[in-house]
């Protein structure tokens, strides 16, 4: 699989948070943001007309706690939540989940190895510091999943989550590409995790380059090692725009 080249001006970037931006911790509030990280995204943001967002499983504000200052556009909940480039935000209707909380929070209770996340309108159960019980987490969401049917089931990095079916990073990312500064511009996707592949084949579709972050089987046709990889790429990156910006100059 290719290296990933170097963008010129006319790329619009989205990139993943966890395991792309960010390397994999033991606990999801544990994640720590390497501190070139938020400078080089503000000057890749500029550098691509703004054109530049966050695609993540996370709420939007835990990307932004994580970046801070820097406020991108963003979608989050596996795109069921985005901020757009002007500012305004788009939501799907949250599901009630009340109805399937207890018996997760009593697995939880029952077993403190496993964590569960509430984020609006979807769950994710992690089972990092318990492997053992990824049957029993499995068993525990696909049971759920059974109570909400406008509900999905995706598994993540020892995560199984429940998401709103019409969420996805495919349809947020083309939602960005139907505005403002996005439109028009050739969309390249960084993503880690199988819940990114549904956008790695939206820009490759749209003759885009798709970016697997790490191991594993990918429809991406490029990859890199690992986020320290992705920050190098960003580096070099900004390095070549600034130069093709240089060069655009109109000679006095
Ligand atoms: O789409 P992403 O930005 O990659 O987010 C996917 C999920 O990431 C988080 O969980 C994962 O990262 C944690 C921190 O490294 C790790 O402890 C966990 O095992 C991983 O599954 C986040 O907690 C989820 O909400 C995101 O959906």
């Amino acid at each position: 699989m290719l290296e990933p080249p170097l963008p010129g001006p006319g790329c619009a970037l989205f990139l993943d948070f966890d395991g792309t931006l960010a390397d994999i911790a033991a606990h999801p509030q544990a994640v720590r943001v390497a501190s070139s990280v938020t400078p080089s995204l503000a000057a890749l943001a500029a550098a691509l007309g703004g054109a530049l967002a966050v695609v993540s499983g996370r709420p939007i504000a835990e990307i932004d706690h994580f970046l801070a200052p820097l406020q991108l556009p963003a979608a989050g909940v596996h795109g069921a939540e985005r901020r757009r480039a002007d500012g305004a935000w788009q939501r799907l209707a949250a599901p009630a989940l009340d109805t399937v909380l207890g018996s997760l929070q009593a697995l939880c209770a029952a077993h403190p190895g496993l964590l569960l996340e509430e984020k609006s309108g979807a769950i994710a159960l992690h089972y990092r510091q318990a492997p053992l019980l990824e049957g029993q987490c499995l068993a525990a969401m696909t049971q759920a999943l059974q109570q909400l049917p406008d509900m999905a089931l995706m598994r993540g990095k020892q995560v199984i989550e429940l998401k709103p079916r019409a969420a996805g990073k495919d349809a947020a990312v083309r939602a960005f590409l139907a505005e403002t500064p996005f439109q028009g511009r050739q969309p390249w996707f960084f993503g880690d995790d199988v819940t990114d592949e549904a956008a790695f084949e939206a820009v490759q579709a749209l003759d885009g380059v798709a970016v697997k972050v790490g191991e594993g089987i990918t429809r991406a046709r490029h990859r890199v090692a690992d986020p320290a990889a992705v920050h190098r790429w960003m580096e070099e990156a900004l390095r070549k725009l600034a130069a093709a910006a240089e060069t655009a100059k109109p000679t006095r």
